[in-house]
């Protein structure tokens, strides 16, 4: 897989020069699979027909592949994106094909899961604007015996210590263990509700308490 980075450079290649210098000089490229919405070049300039007339000049195929649609909505990445910030979570599923995940390894938090009588591991993110944020019904995937249920939060946890970036943490329901360092795969299944600042730790403990059940029943458990 080759990743273009895209920077001022990246962004203001013309059309012909993404076509002659990246596809054709570094790529040689042979076979060209593309949306036939597809625009490309500084100012969205470059486009199918286009890329056609230079494949024939140049000797690549190009061809076009139909966009995907559900119920008459196009299954594009901003379609997904925006059913998860809308927290239609199995909408965005449906879309993808898949469950929405989010991956990382396990990492100390701050020590107060286990003060709220319920243990959440905290699990290292890259992203820093997630498309979606909430408490959720998830699944993780990764340790031995799983998948794992669990209740999730990711966001910035305004009632203890409020974080800048995003953290996603879990817990797993009947589960006892130490995992710290696991790398996992959480899918999320369902929103429960927004993400809420509590004046207190008894408050946050029984709102919790409530998510944990609401995920049983999710889940029929
Ligand atoms: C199901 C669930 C829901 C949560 N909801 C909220 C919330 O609405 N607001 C909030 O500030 N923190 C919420 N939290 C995050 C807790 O504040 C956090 O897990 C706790 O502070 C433990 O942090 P630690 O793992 O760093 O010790 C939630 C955690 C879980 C597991
Ligand atoms: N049911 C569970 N769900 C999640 N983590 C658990 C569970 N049981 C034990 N753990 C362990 O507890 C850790 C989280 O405990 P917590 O008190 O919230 O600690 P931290 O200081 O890491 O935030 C997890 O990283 C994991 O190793």
């Amino acid at each position: 897989m080759h990743v273009c980075h895209f920077n001022a450079a990246f962004a203001s290649l013309t059309a012909a020069d993404f076509i002659e210098r990246i596809l054709f000089g570094a790529l040689r490229v042979r076979l060209l699979i593309v949306g036939d919405d597809f625009r490309f070049g500084a100012g969205r300039s470059g486009d199918f027909a286009l890329l056609r007339a230079a494949g024939a000049r140049l000797g690549f195929r190009v061809e076009a592949m139909e966009s995907v649609t559900l119920d008459g909505e196009r299954a594009s990445s901003s379609a997904v994106r925006d059913a998860l910030q809308a927290g239609r979570i199995e909408h965005a599923a449906r879309l993808l094909g898949r469950p929405y995940a989010i991956d990382g390894r396990v990492v100390r938090g701050d020590g107060i899961g286990r003060q709220l009588g319920f243990h959440t591991a905290n699990i290292r993110i890259k992203h820093e604007r997630p498309p979606l944020r909430g408490v959720f019904a998830v699944e993780v995937r990764g340790l031995p015996g799983g998948p794992h249920r669990g209740a999730a939060n990711l966001g910035y946890r305004p009632s203890a210590n409020q974080v800048t970036r995003p953290l996603l943490e879990v817990h797993l329901l009947d589960f006892s263990a130490d995992i710290y360092g696991a790398h996992l795969s959480v899918r999320f299944l369902h929103k429960l509700r927004d993400e809420m600042k509590f004046p207190d730790f008894a408050a946050l403990r029984a709102q919790i308490a409530s998510d944990v059940a609401a995920v049983k029943a999710h889940f029929q458990l």
